[in-house]
């Protein structure tokens, strides 16, 4: 779609405390279209990590280390200027808005041809001329490749991803891996995947860190 991005996302000395106590700790660099998967039982702090690195992070916790990207220390932006997209279980696409108007919203401002873009994501993704439907007319696997488009559509430098396929069934999880794995490898995005599921990981195909 674009050229692919070149910068690793690099979590250094990441060490992060709730209440007085250790929670988790992090240190790891993800190369240009790597994913590292983050598992852990449940409390061990994986959301936490994600919301340390897209920048929302609550007050509660108290964290220290660098986040970068490429060189740049992301710890310093607003949420809205890291870079960071984001997957989670839910394509949370907007109700109000079709296909295309949800698309749209990821794309940057200044874009030319954004027709012809959007057309191209639907393409690539199996849904040609589903531009004008509605959200709620669509299964959870296209809504799932919907999201997928305006994530990369967004020109993110990094993504998150928390759970994404627990939602969907075997056999769809199996088709969406492929398609969210080979889609961010092919634009060289730094990737962190949290998942309870042993089988994302294996697909993720890069390293594993475990918390708790
Ligand atoms: N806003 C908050 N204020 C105080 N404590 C919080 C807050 N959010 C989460 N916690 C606590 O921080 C710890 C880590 O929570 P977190 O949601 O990161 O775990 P998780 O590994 O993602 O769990 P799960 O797999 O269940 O989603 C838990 O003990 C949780 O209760």
């Amino acid at each position: 779609m674009n050229n692919a991005a070149t910068e690793s996302l690099t979590l250094e000395e990441v060490c992060i405390r709730l209440a007085g106590q250790a929670l988790l700790q992090v240190n790891t660099r993800i190369a240009p279209g790597e994913v590292l998967t983050v598992m852990g039982p449940s409390g061990s702090g994986k959301s936490t990590l994600l919301a340390f690195v897209a920048g929302f992070l609550d007050s509660a916790f108290d964290a220290q280390g660098q986040v970068r990207l490429g060189e740049q220390n992301l710890l310093t932006l607003p949420a809205e200027q890291r870079g960071i997209g984001l997957l989670f279980q839910d394509p949370l696409l907007f109700p109000h808005l079709s296909v295309t108007g949800n698309l749209r919203f990821g794309l940057p401002k200044r874009t030319h041809n954004k027709q012809q873009q959007i057309a191209q994501a639907l393409e690539q993704v199996g849904l040609a001329g589903f531009e004008n439907r509605d959200p709620a007319t669509l299964s959870g696997g296209q809504q799932a490749r919907v999201a997928l488009m305006r994530l990369l559509l967004s020109q993110p430098r990094a993504v998150l991803l928390d759970e994404p396929f627990s939602k969907l069934d075997t056999a769809l999880r199996q088709e969406m891996r492929a398609l969210v794995f080979g889609q961010l490898r092919e634009a060289g995005l730094p990737t962190l995947l949290v998942t309870h599921d042993e089988a994302d990981a294996a697909a993720a195909g890069g390293p594993i860190i475990a918390l708790g």
